[in-house]
């Protein structure tokens, strides 16, 4: 035991705290808390802006547990949930002991980088910088990469990874959790989420009913689990979900629908595999949609659906 500051006196403590990764919209933040799990947990998707639950996965090492705190991209507000959106990730980052800010190789980094680097700067946790997505440029390009990434700010470390092929994944597991304070365990051994099972389910509804309609209704969709009740079946013991899905306006609730149900049909039956794969048990789904007008700006609304 020593009392000197630094890793090296540090090596055999435990080092547990909390980290998020966070960059603009589309860095990849989702995708690699996936990919460090080996899991689905957080939701992605081509298009930006779709994370909307803080989730929380918990990375065990045999010296260190990480858990990691999933945000949205911050972005500018143009709806109560747009601002109920950035305050979430303000207070995220103000509680986390490190922070992994995602660049894309493949994109220079611009002003909203540089916006965001320096807003973290501001807080107490460390900033490792993690340039993700290094599966898609040359070596050359990644190394003139890095040269921008180093020259945006004062990083404690600088990470290339690739949430797709898993390259340096570890590292950066080992990276982050090098700069988590000296601590015991803060969960209990095995437990990898502590995202309420309803959320993670509501997750996999939403994702399942924007499959092929992202453009039409990115954000007016909300997704809420109403009861969750054991059941016995002809087929044996199962777990009767009823979810509502909500839109904005009637047309909305069309397209979700489809002609003659045929698209609700295809979105339960998705969301339900998901939903079975996640609690390892038979799935009864019902499923409806329902009409809340502009419930974006409705804050009795936004609170029932969890915002
Ligand atoms: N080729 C490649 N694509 C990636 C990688 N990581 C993420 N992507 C893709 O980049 C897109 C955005 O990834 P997300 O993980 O949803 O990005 P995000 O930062 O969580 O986005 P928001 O939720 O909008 O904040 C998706 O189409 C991913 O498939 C990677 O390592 N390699």
């Amino acid at each position: 035991m020593s009392s000197n500051a630094g890793s090296s006196a540090s090596k055999d403590a435990f080092h547990a705290g909390f980290a998020c990764f966070v960059g603009r919209p589309n860095a990849g933040k989702s995708t690699l808390t996936n990919a460090i799990m080996g899991q689905k947990i957080a939701i992605t998707s081509k298009r930006p802006q779709t994370t909307r639950h803080v989730v929380r996965a918990i990375l065990h090492r045999p010296d260190s547990q990480l858990i990691l705190v999933d945000t949205p991209g911050l972005h500018r507000p143009r709806t109560l949930l747009g601002e109920r959106l950035n305050e979430l990730v303000r207070q995220t980052w103000s509680e986390v002991d490190v922070i992994g800010l995602c660049l894309p190789a493949n994109e220079k980094p611009g002003p909203g980088d540089k916006f965001i680097t320096g807003e973290i700067a501001k807080l107490h946790a460390k900033v490792v910088a993690v340039v993700t997505k290094i599966d898609l440029v040359s070596k050359d390009t990644l190394v003139r990469h890095l040269t921008n990434v180093a020259a945006l700010g004062d990083f404690a470390d600088i990470v290339p990874v690739s949430a797709k092929t898993g390259e340096n994944l570890e590292e950066l597991v080992k990276v982050l959790s090098d700069k988590l304070p000296e601590s015991p365990q803060l969960y209990p051994d095995g437990m990898i989420t502590e995202e309420p099972e309803r959320v993670m389910m509501a997750e996999l509804i939403r994702e399942a009913a924007l499959e092929g309609v992202r453009d039409e209704l990115p954000h007016s969709l909300a997704v809420v689990i109403e009861d969750v009740e054991d059941e016995d079946s002809d087929g044996g013991p199962r777990k009767k979900i009823w979810a509502e899905i909500y839109v904005e306006r009637d047309s909305q609730k069309g397209i979700i629908i489809g002609k003659g149900g045929e698209r609700l049909k295809r979105v339960g039956t998705k969301a339900r595999k998901g939903i079975a794969q996640l609690i390892d048990s038979r799935v009864y789904l019902d499923l409806h949609v329902r009409v809340a007008k502009d419930w974006q700006r409705d804050p009795k609304m936004l609170e029932r659906l969890g915002f």
